[in-house]
């Protein structure tokens, strides 16, 4: 099978995000972590490329992205989506315009869009201005995210720095006069010198006028939900076969840990509620932790009955973020916390959890690498944009769900662990 769509993502949750939705169109979505070391064999029409890209340094960002490119041009791609956060996570200098503009040259093409809406997790764009919700995102949660503050909404002034090359905006107005009106906003802005176009969306039917209109260009940029109907169209236009293999969920034993690192408001919501539940929980405290080592935690999670699915986590509120990188500094603090995390998962998996439930983009993005995951096939989807995904790790066969931060209802924990009892 030649590869239809090469998919790069930013972050591990990113990724499952967008193949979770490619693949409710049932055909085979298969994810690699990092860019794998041996050429593709049998690629599946849907490939994603999970990097860990999002806060690393620009030139790492792109040099990595460029040789995802390469992969997935080996596996026969000629279409490309990159894929970022629906909140548009980025720093002043990076990494969305700069990989943006490096796979822009790579392909030889001149213009392409930007459309991190996600109707279904409230992710909306108008008139340039990206919502979380009814909030504009610089007043949203995503303004005290640990990583990556959020303080502006508007997508050209956010993307404005990143770039070398002219912003546009293909609004709303005329995305509602469908896909044609589109593609001829999208040439006049390209008569103009206009590289980067963001493109309002604010419902599921936006998507799809997006997507038709931009099916055949070499790269698309966005959110996950824009590729959505990528699948139904590449059917209809023949480019993708109906007869694709289907996904196959191995059955394994119930044996559950959930980790936490998010500090987003949801991840909040969920690590309380799920402790109300009755849950074993163990809280991790960044400052503790340089004091005593993972040590504390290991011992306690050796004592616990993983049948009840005991949670880990170092989710906290704005104000404890903040004092604990005042004292380690940002990046410390997060390393130090996926570290541990990371280890949980190896020791829980030592022990014999078969199911792991992590919260967090960059979390994920640590604990999959520790946990020597290369390869996930995508199975049932617990809430939008989270699927379960399978895999080898340690040589034994394990299911995980990597749930960005923001996603999910409260009930989320209990949720991921009933989609896999039914
Ligand atoms: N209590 C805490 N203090 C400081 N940093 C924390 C704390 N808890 C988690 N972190 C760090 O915050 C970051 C959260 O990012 P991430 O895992 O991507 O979550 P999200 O999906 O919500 O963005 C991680 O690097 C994590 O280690
Ligand atoms: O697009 C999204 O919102 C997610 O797929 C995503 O990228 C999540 O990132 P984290 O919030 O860091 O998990």
């Amino acid at each position: 099978m030649t590869t239809v769509l090469g998919c790069i993502a930013d972050d591990f949750t990113g990724a499952t995000d967008l193949a979770g939705l490619l693949a409710r169109s049932g055909v085979r979505v298969s994810l690699r972590i990092g860019i794998p070391s041996e050429p593709p064999t049998d690629p599946a029409a849907f490939e994603v490329i999970a990097l860990k890209s999002r806060t690393a340094p620009v030139t790492e960002a792109v040099a990595e992205t460029r040789a995802a490119l390469k992969w997935l041009q080996t596996a026969g791609a000629k279409r490309f989506f990159w894929k970022y956060c629906s909140t548009f996570d980025s720093t002043p200098e990076g990494n969305i315009g700069p990989v943006a503009e490096a796979l822009m040259d790579d392909l030889g093409t001149d213009q392409t869009i930007y459309c991190p809406a996600f109707p279904e997790n409230g992710r909306s764009i108008f008139m340039g201005n990206l919502f979380v919700g009814q909030q504009p995102l610089s007043e949203s949660p995503m303004k005290d995210h640990p990583l990556t503050p959020m303080r502006d909404s508007n997508l050209m002034r956010l993307l404005g720095p990143q770039v070398t090359k002219a912003t546009g905006l293909a609004d709303r107005l005329t995305v509602a006069q469908g896909a044609q009106a589109l593609r001829a906003r999208l040439d006049t802005l390209k008569g103009q010198g206009v590289a980067h176009v963001v493109v309002d969306a604010v419902a599921n039917e936006d998507l799809y006028v997006i997507a038709d209109a931009c099916r055949d260009m070499p790269l698309m940029t966005g959110g996950s939900a824009v590729a959505m109907p990528l699948p139904a169209l590449y059917l209809a236009d023949g480019v993708l076969s109906a007869d694709a293999p289907k996904a196959v969920a191995p059955k394994l034993n119930d044996t559950t840990i959930v980790l936490s690192g998010s500090c987003s408001a949801m991840t909040n919501a969920q690590v309380a509620h799920y402790k109300a539940t009755g849950a074993a929980s163990y809280q991790l405290d960044p400052l503790a932790l340089t004091e005593n080592g993972p040590g504390p935690v290991l011992d306690w999670l050796a004592a616990q009955d993983l049948s009840k699915a005991p949670l880990v986590y170092a989710t906290a509120n704005p104000e404890s973020v903040r004092a604990a990188q005042d004292k380690l500094g940002v990046a410390a603090a997060g390393e130090l916390i996926e570290a541990t995390l990371s280890a949980c998962a190896v020791a829980a998996r030592d022990a014999g959890a078969r199911r792991i439930i992590v919260a967090g983009g960059e979390t994920s993005g640590a604990v999959t690498k520790t946990l020597g995951v290369t390869q996930l096939n995508i199975g049932a989807e617990i809430a939008p944009g989270v699927p379960w995904t399978y895999c080898q790790s340690g040589g034994l066969d394990i299911a995980l769900t990597l749930k960005s931060g923001n996603f999910g209802s409260e009930t989320f924990f209990t949720d991921a662990q009933a989609k896999l009892s039914t």
